[in-house]
């Protein structure tokens, strides 16, 4: 059984989540308690110091991890009554992932890389689609390169179409542009924006870097496992203070 929203809630909720990692003796509270809500069409950046719990959440949110208690509903279906299989089924069906490291299969080109999230869904896409969603990324010219022939960004741009070709309710992003230069991790995040305006996708995104967070519509702080504050229509300027606010006071304000 699953739980539905109506159409007008947001894209991923989280009630008083929390996951604890470790033995009774040395837990670790890698996210204390939190309680957020993602537009549906928005793009949220997550950010907070190292340790703060950015990952976890984006993996429990993603259904790549389970929380240990409380409650994620992802487009409607609340992950924690779901089953691994019905939950491998979402994550494959519903969610998009795109990483810092790419995480393409260095044998396949780009179109079969693109290919691989419907081929793995039992489906038999045809080329056409597949040239579709790397033309969305501005990669049409690329469809037959494998990874080693391709530079960084056109790399995070392959996973990214890979991400996109499953049409997902939400597009996960951890670091995106981390290991992609400045000039070609803006490019990266032309790309995802142009997503969410053009396409009216949901991008949840963790990052490091107040600058990528001015792409997106709002920004949320963790610190200590627990949201610290959030701010609408980010600035780099504004969220590397309220960054520097929260490295030196070490936790929530
Ligand atoms: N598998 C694990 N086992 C034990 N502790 C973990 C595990 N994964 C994360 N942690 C701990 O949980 C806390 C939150 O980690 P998490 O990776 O979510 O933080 P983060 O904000 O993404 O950090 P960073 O910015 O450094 O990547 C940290 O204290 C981390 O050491």
């Amino acid at each position: 059984m699953t739980a539905t929203l109506p159409q007008t809630a947001a894209a991923v909720a989280l009630r008083d989540v929390r996951k604890a990692y470790g033995t009774r003796s040395a837990v670790v509270n890698a996210l204390d308690g939190v309680t957020l809500e993602f537009g549906r069409g928005r793009f949220t950046a997550v950010m907070g110091p190292s340790g703060s719990g950015k990952s976890t959440l984006l993996h429990c949110a993603a259904g790549l991890d389970r929380p240990s208690s409380g409650e994620i509903e992802l487009a409607g279906t609340a992950l924690g009554k779901l089953s691994e299989t019905q939950l491998t089924k979402l994550r494959r069906d519903r969610i998009g992932f795109v990483f810092q490291s790419f995480n393409l299969l260095p044998s396949l080109t780009a179109e079969l890389n693109v290919a691989l999230p419907l081929r793995l869904a039992g489906k038999r896409p045809q080329r056409r689609e597949i040239r579709a969603v790397l033309e969305s990324v501005g990669l049409a010219d690329r469809a037959r390169h494998r990874p080693a022939e391709l530079s960084g960004g056109q790399q995070q741009r392959v996973a990214i179409a890979r991400a996109l070709v499953t049409r997902p309710a939400v597009l996960f992003a951890d670091e995106p542009t981390g290991a992609l230069d400045s000039t070609t991790g803006r490019e990266v995040l032309v790309l995802l924006r142009r997503m969410v305006d053009s396409g009216g996708q949901t991008i949840i995104m963790v990052t490091h870097d107040p600058y990528v967070t001015s792409y997106a519509d709002r920004v949320v702080f963790l610190a200590d496992g627990r949201v610290a504050g959030e701010l609408d229509d980010p600035t780099p300027r504004a969220v590397a203070e309220r960054m520097a606010h929260l490295e030196s006071s070490g936790g929530v304000w």
